[in-house]
């Protein structure tokens, strides 16, 4: 049973899931969404997903932005990574991307509903846990690494490390 981040071998992590995440940011806002099915769904999330097969993390960045907000990000930047451990065993790899633009215009899709915020004013309670950790790292344009162990929804540990 994971409590702590310590109780994970992270030498020897091999993730059940690899997946992404993109956030594009411009004149003090981030364009969020609502993710509306499928893992966390309900919560306030950036668009992404998992890695499909032959995939780099930015293609799947830039392919899941295209499929759930119909938009193409544009001056993409690598962020930061995240590391989850579920008490359940599963395990999440994530990439985390930046953006100052898009091409084509954010738009509802099945899976998410597109969410302007500003970023003195970001939601954190509809969002997950480890965000609020990570967030301001990011929105200073410092990369980052974090591990953390997740109860389902709630967070159990957590430690950022900062490039
Ligand atoms: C535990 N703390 C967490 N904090 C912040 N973000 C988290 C997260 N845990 C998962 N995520 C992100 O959530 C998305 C899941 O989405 P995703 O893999 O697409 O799930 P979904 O069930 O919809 O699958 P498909 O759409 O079928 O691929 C994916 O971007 C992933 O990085």
């Amino acid at each position: 049973m994971y409590k702590t981040v310590d109780d994970v071998n992270w030498e020897n992590w091999d993730p059940v899931v690899t997946a992404t995440l993109m956030f594009v940011i411009r004149d003090g806002r981030i364009l969020l969404i609502h993710k509306k099915r499928g893992f966390g769904k309900g919560k306030i999330n950036g668009p992404g997903g998992k890695l499909e097969s032959g995939e780099t993390p930015l293609e799947c960045a830039i392919r899941e932005t295209q499929e759930e907000l119909c938009i193409t990000p544009t001056g993409v930047e690598f962020a930061g990574e995240l590391h989850f451990q579920f008490t359940d065993n599963n395990s999440i790899h994530g990439y985390v991307y930046t953006a100052t633009g898009y091409e084509g215009e954010p738009t509802e899709t099945d899976e998410a509903d597109p969410i302007w915020c500003s970023i003195d004013e970001l939601p954190f309670d509809r969002m997950w846990e480890d965000d609020h950790i990570w967030f301001p790292h990011m929105l200073e344009g410092r990369h980052f690494s974090g591990r953390f162990i997740f109860d389902n929804d709630r967070m159990l540990d957590a430690v950022i490390e900062l490039d």
